[in-house]
């Protein structure tokens, strides 16, 4: 498994955890700190700003959306239809297409920031947040890429650091000898260097998938490791998006059944895709979404491509050498590069003092919807497996949250000091 690091030195590291003699700048914030400038933390953003409750925004990146900006290919479209990937209070213009590209995407997320006037402090990585028992408040230390550090102190933490925050790099014998061509799924941007090259794809998620269909594009040879099984759906039914019809029979019946429901359609459309090598999960594909978190594939060419055999279809692996791979089953392949689309995961553990909200795999313990709030000011968004549209419903949840205790105690301060002011009116000097 990955191993989420800061940029620090032993000698700063010291400095982050040395309680007593903290040398940085200390902040005191009047309002939350959130934490991620990504579509989670701009919605809540939003929200507040609405609201008049002043706030920080912190992100390791210098850009909001630096998933969206710096992780991902070119070739990225969103996958779910556009109604479900808007943000609260601030539609998407109306000229975008169904499935907008990432780039619409980013100019819509950058137009929502200067909207709402939300400007995050950047280049500020979250080390360590903890809750004070002694103050009732919440201690932020970040490092900022010159090494300065700063402590910040509020009453609220909103956690918007994502569920995709680090790449998951799997650990595979002699992946060190195979040479320098292995890169993560969230460095790659464009098969254009692939040309007639044999690249191994790792994973059968939609990275899995778009990157293979995308170097296929660019008349390279992808083969694609399916260690286990994965669900793979039209992304449309009938001209209909299959998430949005699954949504809606979810009002109707039970998730089993439009698991069952989405399974027969798919067969009729694409065939048995058994045959070739994709396996699919006994759980059905909206409750292995819910449960384990495993996104089912949305198809947009890429089964056409495995159905041709432009992408090859192989097993688990077994181990590298140089400019090879060897599977389970004994087979070997000669190959040129390697891509790791083997997902990603959250970074809260690593941070996040606490144990009472968050799981040891850094998701909020409670499942939707009770996963917005945690005890003593401390808020999670954008970790609820339902993507933006999930993102956003938690998003207003916890800006409404904060926005109502806000007012009380504005309202509260303004009583005392209107009774203050009264009382000083009747002194007599
Ligand atoms: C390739 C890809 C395509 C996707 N397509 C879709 C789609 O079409 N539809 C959909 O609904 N969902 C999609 N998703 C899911 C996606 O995660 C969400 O859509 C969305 O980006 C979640 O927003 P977020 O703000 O919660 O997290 P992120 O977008 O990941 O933002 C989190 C922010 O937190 C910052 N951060 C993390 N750790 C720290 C730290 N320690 N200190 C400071 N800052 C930190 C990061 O820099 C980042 O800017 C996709 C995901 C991927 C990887
Ligand atoms: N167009 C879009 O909107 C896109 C959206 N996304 C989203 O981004 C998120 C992340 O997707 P993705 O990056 O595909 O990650 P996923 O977690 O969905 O998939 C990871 C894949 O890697 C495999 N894997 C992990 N470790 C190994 C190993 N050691 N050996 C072999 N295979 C391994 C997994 O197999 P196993 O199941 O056996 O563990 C799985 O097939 C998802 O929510 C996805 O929907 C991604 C791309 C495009
Ligand atoms: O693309 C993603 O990562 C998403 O999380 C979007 C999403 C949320 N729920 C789903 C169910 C089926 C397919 C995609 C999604």
């Amino acid at each position: 498994m990955n191993q989420y690091c800061n940029p620090c030195s032993p000698l700063m590291v010291h400095a982050l955890e040395q309680e007593d003699f903290f040398t940085g700048r200390c902040i005191l914030v009047n309002g939350p700190v959130i934490i991620g400038a990504g579509p989670s933390g701009l919605a809540v953003g939003a929200g507040l700003k609405q609201q008049g409750v002043p706030f920080v925004i912190l992100d390791r990146a210098n850009c909001i959306a630096s998933l969206w900006q710096n992780k991902t290919y070119d070739r990225l479209k969103l996958h779910l239809p556009r109604q479900f990937c808007e943000l609260p209070y601030f539609p998407f213009p109306e000229n975008f297409p169904e499935y907008p590209t990432k780039y619409q995407f980013i100019s819509y997320l950058e137009s929502y920031a200067k909207k709402f006037e939300i400007n995050p402090r950047f280049n500020e990585s979250v080390h360590t947040a903890k809750y004070d028992e002694t103050c009732g408040l919440w201690r932020v230390k970040t490092v900022s890429k010159n090494g300065s550090i700063t402590e910040y102190i509020c009453r609220w933490l909103v956690v918007a650091t994502g569920e995709n925050a680090e790449k998951v790099v799997p650990e595979f014998e002699g992946l060190q000898d195979f040479g320098e061509h292995v890169m993560h799924a969230c460095d790659y941007k464009t098969g254009e260097t692939y040309e007639g090259k044999n690249v191994l794809v790792v994973g059968c998620g939609n990275s899995g998938m778009e990157v293979s269909l995308d170097l296929c594009h660019h008349n390279a040879s992808p083969s694609m490791v399916v260690r286990s099984s994965v669900h793979v759906l039209p992304r449309e039914i009938l001209g209909k998006s299959t998430f949005e019809l699954g949504v809606s029979m979810m009002k109707w019946l039970p998730i089993e059944m439009v698991d069952k429901i989405l399974l027969v359609a798919a067969r009729l459309l694409l065939g048995n895709i058994e045959k070739y090598g994709l396996k699919r999960p006994c759980i059905g594909p909206l409750q292995l979404k819910n449960t384990e978190g495993k996104t089912p594939v949305l198809d947009i060419g890429a089964l056409q491509k495995i159905r041709s055999g432009d992408i090859k279809i192989v097993p688990g692996i077994k181990k590298f050498s140089q400019g090879k791979v060897e599977f389970v089953n004994g087979e070997i392949l000669e190959i040129d590069s390697v891509i790791l689309a083997t997902g990603y995961c959250s970074n809260v553990p690593s941070w996040l003092k606490e144990n009472e909200f968050f799981s040891r795999e850094g998701f909020p313990k409670s499942p939707f919807p009770n996963g917005w709030k945690g005890k003593a000011g401390l808020y999670a968004v954008g970790f609820t497996r339902k993507g933006l549209s999930g993102a956003s419903l938690d998003a207003i949840k916890v800006s409404q949250d904060i926005g109502k205790i806000w007012k009380e105690e504005i309202k509260q301060k303004n009583q005392s000091v209107a009774v203050a002011s009264h009382r000083r009116s009747k002194l007599p000097f």
